[in-house]
C-alpha cells in the first residue's frame, strides 16, 4: 500500500501525541483534487494545533498544517488539472480535514486557489495564512474608506507572522506604520519593514482606560484581550480597527466608549472560511504589492522533522516572521 511522511496528532484517553509517521494514502480523506504538497509553513494557529494548547484540532488522527502549496496530481475539479501548481489556507484542514504537514493532500478543489503568476510556491508559503490575513486586514480597512493620508496606523504583535507582513503592506502604501512589540531587540528588523515609530507593547497590556488620547486613525491588531481594548481607546474619531488574533487572550476586556463617543469601528478578519473572491482579491494583491526582497528577510526555511519543534517556539513568541516548510522538490 502506498504510504506518504506527515506529521500526525493522535490522541489517548489524557494527551495528544504528535509525530512523523509514514501514513497510508488510502486514509486521506474526500475530495476531487489530490496535490503534492511541496511547502508548507507554521502559523500560530498551527503552533496551536501541535502543541494542544487550544482545540483547534476537531478529528483524530490529524495530519496538522492549514496552508499548503504544491502540484496536482489528480483532479475531477472542472478548474483544475494535473501539473496546476496550487495553494491551499485554512478551510477547515489541520483541523477537520487533513492539513499539509505532509506529502500528499486531497482536498474540495473550490478550496484552492491557483498559484498566482510570479509567486513560487516558497513566496506563497511564505506569506501564508498569516500573510493572506494581513492583507485582509489591509482590504478591510481600505474598504472603510481609510487611506494614509488620514493619519497613523498602529500594527500589534508587529514581529510575528500578520505584524511583519501588515508593516510591509502598510508602509509601502504610504502608511506611518507605529510597530507594537515585546522584543525591543526588533526594533531594526521593525524599521527595515518600514515601522516609522516602534512601541513597548506594555503600554497596551494592561487595563484601559474607556477613552484615552488619540493616537492613530487604524489599527491591525494580532494579539487580542487588553492590547485590542488599549488600541481602540486610543484610535481617532471615525478610526478603525481590524481584529484578526489572540496571542495576548481571547478576551476583550473593552469599552463601548470608543464606539459611541467616537464612532470608531471593530472589523472581524476571518480567514479560514473567507469567501472565495475575497482570497483572489488579497491574493492578487499580495502578488502585486508584496516587496519580494522584504519576504525573504522575514521568512527562515526549515523541513518538515523541524515542525513539532516550531510549533512551540510560535506559541513561546520566538519566533520572528515566517517560517517556510520544504517539504519536497516543486
Ligand atoms: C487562522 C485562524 C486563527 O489563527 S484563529 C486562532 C486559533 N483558534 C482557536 O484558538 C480556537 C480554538 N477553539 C476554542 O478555543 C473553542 O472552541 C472556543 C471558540 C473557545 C469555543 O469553546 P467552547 O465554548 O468549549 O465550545 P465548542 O468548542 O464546543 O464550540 C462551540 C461552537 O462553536 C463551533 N466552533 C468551534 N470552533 C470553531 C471554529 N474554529 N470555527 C467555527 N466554529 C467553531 C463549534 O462547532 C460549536 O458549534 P455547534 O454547537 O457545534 O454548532
Ligand atoms: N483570524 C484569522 O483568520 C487569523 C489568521 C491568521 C492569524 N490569526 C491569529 O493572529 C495571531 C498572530 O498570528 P501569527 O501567525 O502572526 O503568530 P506569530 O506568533 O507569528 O505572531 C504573534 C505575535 O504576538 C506577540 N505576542 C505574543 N504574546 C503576546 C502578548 N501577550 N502581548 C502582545 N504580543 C504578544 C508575539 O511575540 C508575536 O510577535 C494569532 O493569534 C493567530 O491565531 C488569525
Amino acid at each position: 500500500m502506498s504510504t506518504f511522511r506527515a506529521i500526525v496528532i493522535e490522541k489517548n484517553d489524557t494527551s495528544q501525541i504528535v509525530g512523523l509517521k509514514d501514513f497510508s494514502e488510502a486514509d486521506l480523506m474526500d475530495g476531487d483534487v489530490t496535490f503534492r504538497v511541496t511547502h508548507s509553513t507554521v502559523n500560530y494557529k498551527d503552533g496551536l494545533a501541535l502543541t494542544g494548547k487550544a482545540p483547534v484540532v476537531r478529528r483524530f488522527p490529524m495530519i496538522p498544517g492549514i496552508d499548503g502549496a504544491g502540484v496536482v496530481e489528480a483532479s475531477g475539479h472542472p478548474d483544475f488539472r494535473v501539473g496546476d501548481q496550487v495553494i491551499l489556507n485554512g478551510w477547515g484542514t489541520g483541523e477537520t480535514h487533513l492539513g499539509s504537514y505532509a506529502e500528499k493532500s486531497r482536498v474540495k478543489g473550490d478550496w484552492l486557489v491557483p498559484l498566482p503568476a510570479g509567486l513560487t510556491p516558497a513566496e506563497a508559503m511564505a506569506i501564508g495564512t498569516a500573510g493572506y490575513t494581513a492583507m485582509l486586514s489591509v482590504l478591510a480597512l481600505e474598504k472603510h474608506g481609510l487611506q494614509p493620508s488620514d493619519g497613523p496606523v498602529i500594527v500589534t504583535g508587529a514581529a510575528g507572522g500578520v505584524g511583519s507582513v501588515a508593516i510591509a503592506l502598510l508602509a509601502k502604501a504610504g502608511w506611518h506604520v507605529i510597530a507594537s512589540t515585546g522584543r525591543a531587540e526588533e526594533a531594526d528588523y521593525l524599521r527595515s519593514l518600514g515601522a516609522a515609530e516602534i512601541i513597548d507593547r506594555n503600554e497596551l497590556s494592561g487595563p484601559m482606560r474607556p477613552l484615552g488620547k488619540e493616537r492613530w486613525i487604524a489599527g491591525i491588531d494580532a494579539v487580542g484581550s487588553h492590547t485590542l481594548a488599549n488600541v481602540l481607546s486610543m484610535t481617532r474619531y471615525g478610526g478603525a480597527v481590524t481584529a484578526c488574533g489572540l496571542a495576548q487572550g481571547m478576551d476583550l476586556p473593552a469599552s463601548v466608549a470608543p464606539f459611541i463617543l467616537r464612532g470608531v469601528s471593530l472589523l472581524g478578519i476571518d480567514s479560514v472560511m473567507c469567501p472565495k473572491p475575497r482570497r483572489l482579491e488579497a491574493w492578487a494583491r499580495l502578488a502585486t504589492d508584496l516587496d519580494r526582497e522584504k519576504l525573504g528577510e522575514i521568512t527562515a526555511t526549515i523541513h518538515l522533522e523541524d515542525v513539532i519543534t516550531a510549533g512551540q517556539d510560535i506559541i513561546a513568541g520566538k519566533v520572528r516572521g515566517r517560517l517556510v516548510v520544504e517539504i519536497q522538490k516543486s
